[in-house]
């Protein structure tokens, strides 16, 4: 049987990041994609309103039907966006706790947009991270979860992932991608080992939906049953050449280019 991957996140109509992430990246992966929408976001860097939310009823029927008629090897959160979808996604998660999941705790997005709601963080860290194999915050989102200042040095991220261990899950890759001065470089604490993944910092603007394919890649290698080191090591080479070969449309931040792994020769 195919490989299969449930991704609970919002719809990105520009089509880089969010679900439409999460699906082209199990597709390049050879693992099969199936989705529940949380919301669905309309926004570019002008418009930054078009948050349409989906009701909990929505998410919840999405969940069921597609794992009772497709069923998943790895499940990913990304936008959750309110306090309520944040709890239905729990009650459904904690039937499937026998499954790898990735929590990509999405707060706002390289174009400004706020993706989740202050109110919701909470619930996040109560009821949602324990439950995670492994949760995917970038330095921004490191700060909130810790109601701290976000890490600004390597040294800053070490004590950082440290800390958010004690949130409750099996594990912390803390991404790096912002940490002005130093190469791209992500830390991985699975309460005992911290391992260092880095790559070159390439120099571009154009990474809208980088967050999302990363950890897109990771529940890929988790569906297809890689140990968490190799599904990371795998998901930052992705990544990597997808913004190695990111794409620029003409206006404003371009895309991640989830093709470029096998477009380029980089897998
Ligand atoms: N300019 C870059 N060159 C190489 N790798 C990068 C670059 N920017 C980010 N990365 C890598 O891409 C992955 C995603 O990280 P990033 O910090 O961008 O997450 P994010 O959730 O997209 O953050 P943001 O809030 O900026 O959208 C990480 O492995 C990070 O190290
Ligand atoms: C629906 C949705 N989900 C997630 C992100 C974050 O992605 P990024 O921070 O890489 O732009 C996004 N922009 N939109």
């Amino acid at each position: 049987m195919i490989p299969r991957a449930l991704s609970i996140a919002g719809s990105a109509s520009q089509g880089s990041a969010g679900i439409q992430a999460d699906l082209k990246t199990f597709e390049e992966l050879d693992v099969y994609g199936i989705s529940a929408v949380t919301a669905l976001v309309a926004n570019n860097e002008v418009t930054e309103k078009g948050v349409f939310t989906q009701s909990t009823e929505a998410v919840e029927a999405q969940v069921r039907s597609s794992m009772e008629h497709v069923g998943a090897d790895a499940l990913k959160t990304g936008m959750l966006f309110t306090d309520s979808i944040i709890k239905v996604t729990a009650e459904l998660l904690n039937q499937y706790s026998n499954i790898p999941y990735v929590l990509d705790p999405v707060m706002i997005g390289k174009m400004g947009t706020q993706l989740l709601k202050d109110e919701a963080i909470e619930s996040m860290k109560n009821e949602l991270i324990p439950l995670a194999t492994i949760i995917t915050p970038n330095l921004q989102e490191t700060g909130k979860l810790l109601d701290e200042k976000a890490p600004e040095t390597l040294e800053e991220m070490e004590n950082a992932v440290k800390k958010l261990y004690e949130l409750g899950a099996d594990n912390v890759l803390i991404k790096g991608g912002a940490l002005k001065d130093y190469p791209a470089v992500d830390l991985l604490f699975d309460g005992e080992m911290m391992t260092e993944y880095r790559s070159e910092r390439i120099d571009t603007i154009h990474t809208s939906g980088a967050g999302c394919t990363y950890s897109a890649a990771i529940t890929a290698g988790l569906a297809k049953g890689m140990d968490l080191e190799n599904a990371v090591g795998e998901a930052k080479r992705f990544v990597t050449a997808a913004i190695r070969h990111a794409l620029s449309f003409d206006r404003g931040i371009g895309s991640t280019n989830h093709a470029a792994a096998r477009l380029f020769g980089e897998k």
